[in-house]
């Protein structure tokens, strides 16, 4: 057999290659959130890689991700050093890559304040660290329902009946917008857009599933396995927004079976005003176009290959024909809003529009 048993710990894993160590198992060109996948499928629900000098366990079952994430939180709460930590991150000077310190708190508390919805109205540039999962979501939701145009029906009536067409969708539309949020809710479970969450690091031995973890292990919690796993989901491949109709699961971080924005202390501070903004746009988008796929191009057609990256888009761009659904006047008034502002500059490549109209919404 090709199962391995850590010496020190007892840890399964596969085989590795001498000096590189597994490496090979994450090349490039392969997506590696369902490498991870395949491999849990393999080695359990907790396994562990070697990337040359460095260990990594893997979790991909919710118990594990809840033991990590929320028990153990303060054990395996710091972000391991990464280059690109220290490349894009300001020598891992920002939020995100930061080790869990008094440095880190301060930033996150003065981030916490800035990312509430009502205090980014006032900020114009606070978007960085959300804009790519942010707008991943939305193009993964709107290509999932060029896929399922019974979905899409389903919304834009869910539109036209609670708010109309005489006016658009605001902010405090979105409440009552049930189906809106069950659509959002299975994109984020299919395609959450940090599909491996940010790597934590243990801060002090521990032991996890009966396994001894020592310090300085880091560990890397695949949510996309998680969230398509048949032990938590019905049909889990299956883009059923129904599924939410009867239950309570959400993407707060208390449900670990569904993590697209983590869980924990180094959980996503953006969850508030990113969840907004993939509500607003989408509920605007819906609302003021008529989309369809260009013509020859059929529902299963789409291309849903996503991206092999820390944040994972779809290779190919979303290709759409649109019409207008209500008068251009009533349209341009929603650019003096400042959300929708943010929300239209955000997700202004994601699609290529083949009528002429795109140029003037
Ligand atoms: C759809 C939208 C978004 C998704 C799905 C998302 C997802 C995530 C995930 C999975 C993490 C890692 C959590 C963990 O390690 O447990 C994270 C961290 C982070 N996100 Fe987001 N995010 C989104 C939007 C945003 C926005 C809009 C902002 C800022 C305005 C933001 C700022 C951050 C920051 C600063 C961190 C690092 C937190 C820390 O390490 O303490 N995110 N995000």
């Amino acid at each position: 057999t090709n199962v391995i048993l850590r010496k020190e710990t007892g840890i399964p894993g596969p085989r590795g290659w001498p000096v590189i160590g597994h490496l090979p198992l994450l090349h490039r060109k392969k997506i590696v959130h369902q490498t991870l996948m395949n491999l849990a499928q393999k080695y359990g629900p907790l396994y562990e890689l070697r990337l040359g000098m460095l260990k990594v366990l893997v979790i991909s079952s919710p118990d594990l991700a809840k033991e990590i994430l929320k028990i153990q939180d303060a054990s395996f709460a710091d972000r391991p050093f990464t280059i690109i930590g220290e490349l894009i991150g300001y020598q891992r000077k920002d939020i995100i890559f930061s080790p869990t310190d008094d440095h880190w708190r301060f930033m996150r508390k003065l981030g916490s304040e800035f990312m509430s919805s009502k205090a980014i109205q006032k900020q114009q540039d606070l978007l960085i660290a959300g804009i790519d999962s942010t707008s991943i979501t939305i193009e993964f939701g709107m290509a999932e329902l060029m896929r399922n145009p019974d979905v899409k029906e389903k919304l834009v009536k869910e539109l036209d009946e609670l708010v109309g067409r005489e006016r658009l969708v605001e902010e405090s539309d979105l409440v009552n917008l049930k189906y809106l949020k069950m659509v959002i809710k299975e994109t984020f479970r299919l395609h959450p857009p940090v599909p491996v969450l940010l790597p934590r690091k243990s801060m002090e031995p521990a032991t996890v599933a009966g396994y001894k973890v020592p310090k300085n292990l880091q560990v890397l919690i695949n949510s996309d396995a998680i969230q398509r796993s048949p032990e938590s989901w019905d049909d889990p491949t299956s883009f059923r927004p129904e599924r939410f109709a009867n239950n309570p699961v959400d993407v707060k971080g208390q449900d670990f079976c569904l993590l697209p924005f983590g869980a924990g202390r180094r959980q996503c501070p953006g969850m508030g005003i990113g969840g907004l903004m993939v509500e607003i746009t989408l509920a605007t988008f819906l609302q003021i176009l008529e989309f369809s796929l260009p013509a020859g191009l059929k529902p299963e057609d789409v291309d849903m290959t996503a991206e092999a990256a820390m944040t994972s888009a779809l290779v190919s761009p979303l290709l759409v024909s649109v019409k207008p659904r209500l008068s251009p006047k009533l349209c341009s008034m929603r650019t003096s809003g400042r959300t929708f502002q943010r929300s239209y500059v955000l997700t202004w490549n994601i699609i290529q529009v083949e009528t002429g109209f795109g140029d003037k919404i």
